[in-house]
Formats: C-alpha cells, sequence, structure tokens
C-alpha cells in the first residue's frame, strides 16, 4: 500500500485539529548558535501547508544523541529558536516532551499556532529496543492532539530510525508523508535507477560504525568508492597501518578486509588517502603536519597523533576521481572541516563536485554535516543537483535496505 501524503490530509481538512508533525531539526551548533539552518529551512513548508489550513502544530524533532535522559547541551532551543524567526507563524517552545509543560502548550494551541515539543530523545523509551516501551511513549505523543489528531513525517533524515516518534507513532494516530521526504525519496530514486555511470561514491564523516555496512551493499552498485573522514583509518589499520589517536573501529578491521578482498574481485575500485593531517589534538588551533597515510605515527606527535582531514595530495586525487564522474553521492566531511586548518579535503571535494555539476553530472551531497559543511565553505545550494537533509538515511536508501520511518507509513 502507498503511503497517504500531505495532501491526502489537507484534503480531509486539518482546520482545528492538533497535527503532530516529526521534523528532522537536528542542526549544528556552536554553543547555542545554529551554524546551519538547512534542516530548519527544510521543515518550514510543511509546518506553512498545515498552519495556513488551520491546523495546531506540534513539532517532535531530536537533537544530537542524548542518553535517554535531559541534558541542556542537547536541548532542542536553539533549533526551535530558528524556526520561531523563519516561520510565518506564531511558535512556542515545551521544556518537556510529554510532560506537564507540553501538555498544557499542546492544548492552549489555537488555529494556526506551532509548539514545538522538547528533544525527544530525551526520553529514554524514544529510542528504546523494546517494542512496548516505544509504543507507550508513542501513544503518550498521540494523546498531546486530543482526539481529532494526526501524524505528518516530514523527518527524512530520521526515516532509517526505528523510534517512537518516527515509527510507532504511525500506528496510533491516521499517518501521512511529509513533501520533504517525499521529495528526498524522489531525487535518491534517480540514483539508484540505472545511474549514469562512472557513479562515485565519496563517504567520509564521523558515524563511522553507522555507516560502514553500507559498503557492502556499495560495492554492488558504485564504480568507484571515494573515502575519506573519521573512516579512512579503519581501512587504513586494516592494510596494516598504525593509526595513533585516530577514530578506529577495531572490532571492524576483519569487515572492512573483507570489503577490501570483494572490491578487488568485483573491480570496483576503492580509493583511500595517500596523505593525512596529522594533529597533536582536537582542537581548532592544534599543531599539525601532513604525512604519508602509512606512517601516521611518524608525524611528531608519535602515537598521539590525531588524523583529523585527508591530506592535498588526496584531495587532488579525489578531485580527479569525481572530475570523471556522471554520477556522485557524497556523504560525509573529509575532515574536520569545522575548524579551518582542517577543512582542505572537503574543500577539494565539494569543489570538484560543483564543478562535475556544472558539467552535467547528477550530484547529491547527503547528511546534516556535510550540507552544513559545503554552506559554510561558501557553495551555494544550486552548485550541486541536490543537498538531502539525511546523510544516514540517503545511504540507507540507496543499499536498498527498508526504512521504518517510510514503511511505518505504508502499513
Ligand atoms: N578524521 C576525522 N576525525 C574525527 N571527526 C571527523 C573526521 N573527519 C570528519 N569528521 C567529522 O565528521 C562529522 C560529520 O560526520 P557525519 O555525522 O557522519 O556526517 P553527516 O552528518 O553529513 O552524515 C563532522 O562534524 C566532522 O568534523
Ligand atoms: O543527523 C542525522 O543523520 P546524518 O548525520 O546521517 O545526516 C539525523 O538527524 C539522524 O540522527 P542520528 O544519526 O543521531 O539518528
Amino acid at each position: 500500500m502507498s503511503a497517504k501524503t500531505l495532501q491526502d490530509l489537507l484534503a480531509d481538512g486539518v482546520a482545528g485539529r492538533h497535527v503532530l508533525v516529526r521534523s528532522d531539526l537536528n542542526v549544528p551548533l556552536d554553543g547555542d548558535r545554529v551554524t546551519d539552518d538547512g534542516r530548519v529551512r527544510a521543515s518550514l513548508p510543511v509546518i506553512a501547508a498545515l498552519t495556513g489550513a488551520g491546523a495546531r502544530v506540534i513539532v517532535m524533532a531530536h537533537l544530537g544523541r542524548p542518553k535517554g535522559a535531559p541534558d541542556p547541551q542537547y536541548s532542542i532551543a536553539p533549533a526551535a529558536d530558528r524556526l520561531a524567526e523563519l516561520a510565518d507563524a506564531p511558535v512556542t517552545v515545551a521544556t518537556d516532551v510529554v510532560g506537564d509543560d507540553a501538555r498544557t502548550k499542546a492544548a492552549a494551541l489555537t488555529d494556526g499556532q506551532v509548539l514545538v515539543l522538547e528533544n525527544v530523545r530525551f526520553d529514554p523509551r524514544e529510542t528504546s529496543k523494546d517494542d512496548d516501551e516505544r509504543a507507550a511513549f508513542a501513544a503518550e505523543l498521540a494523546a498531546l492532539t486530543g482526539e481529532h489528531g494526526a501524524y505528518v513525517d516530514d523527518a527524512f533524515g530520521a526515516v532509517h530510525r526505528k523510534h517512537a516518534s518516527v515509527y510507532d507513532i504511525a500506528a496510533v494516530l491516521p499517518a501521512y508523508q511529509g513533501d520533504l521526504v517525499k521529495t528526498e525519496v524522489d531525487v535518491l530514486r534517480r540514483l539508484t535507477e540505472n545511474p549514469e555511470r562512472p557513479y562515485v561514491v565519496v563517504l567520509g564523516g564521523s558515524k563511522v560504525s553507522d555507516k560502514l555496512a553500507v559498503i557492502d551493499s556499495l560495492l554492488g552498485k558504485a564504480d568507484v568508492l571515494v573515502i575519506g573522514g573519521g573512516m579512512v583509518f579503519t581501512f587504513l589499520a586494516a592494510r596494516g597501518a598504525k593509526v595513533g589517536a585516530s577514530l578506529l573501529e577495531q572490532d571492524q578491521l576483519d569487515t572492512v578486509r573483507g570489503y577490501l578482498d570483494r572490491a578487488e574481485q568485483t573491480g570496483v575500485r576503492i580509493v583511500l588517502p595517500t596523505d593525512i593531517v596529522v594533529a597533536e589534538a582536537f582542537d581548532r588551533d592544534a599543531a599539525h603536519e601532513v604525512v604519508p597515510a602509512d606512517g601516521i605515527e611518524s608525524s611528531r606527535f608519535g602515537a598521539a597523533g590525531i588524523g583529523l582531514d585527508i591530506g592535498p595530495e588526496s584531495g587532488r586525487a579525489f578531485a580527479d576521481e569525481i572530475a570523471k564522474a556522471r554520477t556522485v553521492f557524497w556523504n560525509g566531511p573529509a575532515g574536520v572541516f569545522e575548524f579551518d586548518a582542517f577543512a582542505g579535503g572537503t574543500k577539494a571535494i565539494a569543489a570538484a563536485l560543483a564543478a562535475v555539476t556544472a558539467d552535467g553530472a547528477l550530484t547529491v551531497v547527503g547528511g546534516g554535516d556535510s550540507a552544513a559543511a559545503v554552506r559554510t565553505l561558501g557553495f551555494p545550494d544550486d552548485a550541486f543537483s541536490h543537498i538531502s537533509t539525511g546523510g544516514g538515511a540517503s545511504l540507507e536508501y540507496l543499499e536498498g535496505k527498508e526504512l521504518p520511518g517510510i514503511t511505518a507509513l505504508e502499513r
């Protein structure tokens, strides 16, 4: 069965009804300053369509990965405040998720107003592996909508999560797909259905354990896998290099060796960096130097050195690969781009992607931080064919995996 859409909900009529909208407001912060508001902006059209039709909108979203309890550094408030600045409708913010404040403010909503709940991950049941716990939390979220509530999933970046506010809630309330999810899926479908070749996938970032598994399936789909970011060190270590204090998934070494072997057998090229920018510490002003990728511990920082970017030679080699592509998907910055000294690799990739886009290739940049990276490095959104709000979600879609947030709507 195909999912009902926002248009179906609008046609049913929403005036006076409470509508729970799951948005992805997981924005990068510097203290309580939003450094890239792309996800907030992407969530606005659905909220505006609903408020414009007289709905009482309750937005639920997560921010970061708190440990299932309130934690001020992960408060949704900065993202919600940004939403309040950008939205055409009046926006209030609750100080809890399903507690007294949320219930009181939800009940007080009038037509066309918006309430943003505190970070849904402040409640441990949101991400629980226990179906009953998640269902109980979903029921409490649904109860905020009173009698004729509805649910809209517009959080593309979180559709790969089997969480209460993404998955279980769709079994409690009439559920509809938001336009953002629909648009994202429509673009990604073009990458899975007969992509023009060469098809290059560029991976990086820090959610290494989440994203390593994707490589297995991409080996059957892409022609070239270009790997940078925190993911690189598990590959370098799998080939026998010492990686100092860099990010390393020790228990994935055998898996990665398997990927390298399979790539060789199947003729897919895995392109790894040949040089690395190694730093004394994970810090904006840390001393740093460029060393060969197989000699990370040969820097003056020895085994304490941390690889925070690919080196300039690797940046050029990655750009060359991208220049030959007709289809490119990129998720995950090549280095810690938030610090100028370690943004070179990400910049080289972004520039190569922009050039090949201008040359007619289909290019998709996916992920909260990847999108933030290209914007903070000064690339306009139209330098790429599409900037997706979801990194892990896009990758799992490209893998052909079932996405709980999408199947829940099709039930
Ligand atoms: N070598 C590295 N070591 C540690 N962190 C890294 C490294 N390279 C990139 N990163 C970090 O990865 C983060 C983004 O990763 P991720 O969340 O996986 O990407 P996205 O949000 O685009 O899916 C950035 O904050 C960046 O600083
Ligand atoms: O930032 C997100 O994903 P992304 O970094 O893969 O783009 C989404 O908000 C999901 O967050 P999560 O990976 O903590 O579940």
